[in-house]
C-alpha cells in the first residue's frame, strides 16, 4: 500500500509501506553501509530514529537467528529504495517485510534514499513521519513541529536488572546503555565473566561487584541526557580500569571535564577512515553516532586524544593521562562492518593486567 514520508522540511516522498501500517515519527537518519542492515535495524543505538540507507538493495539475504544486535530493535521506522521480496541465503528464515510486521515497525520502500540523503547531508539531521495517505502534510508537519523528540532512549533500551553472562577470565561489568550484542560477545569470546547492569547503576552497586574491569557501552540519544552515569563515571575513574564505546565514550568524556555536540547529520556506516595518532595507522570502522566529543574542550582536561576521524577531523578516542581508562567513538565489536579495530578488546584486557600489578596504568 502507498505510503509518505513527510521531512520536516516540507520535502514528500511517497513510497510503498511494508511491515507495520503504523505511523512513526524520528528523527532520519542515514547509514551508508552496503551490507549489514540486519545489525543496523537491531542496533538500539538508533532507538527513536528512522533509518534509511545509502546502498539500494535492502533485505536480499534476509533475516537470520543469529545476526541480531539486540533481542527488541528499537528504531522507529525504515526506509529503503528496494525491498527484496524473495531473500536468498542459506541462513535466511524471514523477508524484511515478515520482520517488520512481526515486530510492528513501519517500514517504506521505493524511496529515492541517495535524494533523501543529499537533502539529510544539506539540511542536518531532520525529524520525519512514515504516514498513509491520507494523512494531510500540513497537519503532519504542525505536529512535528510540537513534538520534542525523546530524551529518555537509554531508559528504554537498558536492561532493567543485572544479569551474568558467565566466564572464567577477568570479571567485566558491562553498563548497558543500550549495548549491542557484538560487545558481550567480544568480551565473552575472551572468556570474561561479564555481569550486565543497568544504566542508572550507581558506582558503589559496580564496585561490589568487584571487578577487573568497567566497560561502558554504545547506546542512542544525547550523552548529556544520562547525568547519572557521567556522575558514576567520574566516581570510578581511576578505581578500576575502564574502557568505552560509542555512548560510553562519550558519557567518559563529559566525566572528565570536556564537551559533546551534535554533528550536522553524524558518522553511520562501515567504511569509516580513523587514525591513531601514536602510530599513524589506519583503521577502517564501522560507525553511528550523532554526537561527537568537542575537541577544543579536551585541552583543559587530563584527557588526550588517541584517534581522530579522517574524513572530517572529529574526535574519535580518548585515553586518560593518569588513570587506566581508555574509550572510542567508533565500534570496534564491529557487527556490522570490518574488524580492524577489534584489537583494542586485547588492549582493554591487557590494562586490566597491568593494573593489577599495583598501579601500573599505561
Ligand atoms: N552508537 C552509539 O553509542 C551512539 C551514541 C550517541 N547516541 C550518538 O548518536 O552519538
Amino acid at each position: 500500500m502507498k505510503r509518505q514520508l513527510i521531512l520536516e522540511d516540507g520535502t514528500v516522498f511517497i513510497g510503498e509501506g511494508f511491515g507495520s501500517g503504523k505511523q512513526t515519527m524520528g528523527e532520519v537518519v542515514f547509514n551508508t553501509g552496503m551490507t549489514g542492515y540486519q545489525e543496523v535495524l537491531s542496533d538500539p543505538s538508533y532507538c527513536g530514529q528512522i533509518v534509511t540507507l545509502t546502498y539500494p538493495l535492502i533485505g536480499n539475504y534476509g533475516i537470520n537467528r543469529d545476526d541480531f544486535e539486540s533481542i527488541h530493535p528499537a528504531i522507529s521506522g525504515f526506509i529503503v529504495k528496494e525491498a527484496a521480496e524473495y531473500p536468498s541465503n542459506f541462513r535466511h528464515q524471514q523477508s524484511l517485510a515478515e520482520y517488520f510486521s512481526m515486530k510492528d515497525i513501519p517500514g517504506i520502500a521505493g524511496i529515492d534514499t541517495r535524494k533523501l540523503t543529499r537533502i539529510i547531508r544539506k539540511a542536518g539531521t531532520l525529524k520525519g513521519t512514515i504516514c498513509s495517505m491520507e494523512e494531510n502534510v500540513a497537519e503532519i508537519l504542525e505536529k512535528m513541529k510540537a513534538t520534542k523528540l525523546r530524551v529518555d532512549q537509554v531508559k528504554q533500551v537498558s536492561t532493567k536488572t543485572p544479569y551474568p553472562s558467565p566466564g572464567r577470565g577477568r570479571r567485566v561489568v558491562l553498563v548497558d546503555f543500550g549495548m549491542k550484542h557484538g560487545i558481550l560477545r567480544e568480551l565473552n569470546k575472551r572468556d570474561c565473566d561479564v555481569i550486565v547492569v543497568p544504566y542508572n547503576t550507581t558506582a558503589q552497586e559496580i564496585l561490589n561487584l568487584s571487578p577487573d574491569g568497567i566497560m561502558l557501552s554504545n547506546g542512542p540519544g544525547d550523552p548529556k541526557d544520562v547525568p547519572q552515569a557521567i556522575e558514576m563515571v567520574r566516581e570510578i575513574l581511576g578505581k578500576v580500569p575502564l574502557f568505552g564505546i560509542c555512548l560510553g565514550h562519550q558519557i567518559f568524556a563529559l566525566a572528565c571535564g570536556a564537551n559533546t555536540e551534535k554533528m550536522k547529520f553524524g558518522h553511520r556506516g562501515s567504511n569509516h577512515p580513523v587514525k591513531e595518532l601514536a602510530t599513524g595507522k589506519i583503521a577502517i570502522t564501522s560507525q553511528n553516532h550523532g554526537y561527537s566529543v568537542d575537541e577544543a574542550s579536551i585541552t583543559q582536561t587530563d584527557l588526550e586524544i588517541t584517534h581522530i576521524a579522517l574524513n572530517d577531523g572529529t574526535v574519535e578516542g580518548l585515553k586518560h593521562k593518569v588513570h587506566p581508562a581508555f574509550t572510542v567513538q567508533y565500534h570496534p565489536e564491529a557487527s556490522p562492518g570490518p574488524e580492524d579495530a577489534n584489537g583494542l578488546f586485547e588492549q582493554f584486557l591487557t590494562l586490566i593486567e597491568m593494573n593489577r600489578q599495583e598501579g601500573v596504568y599505561q
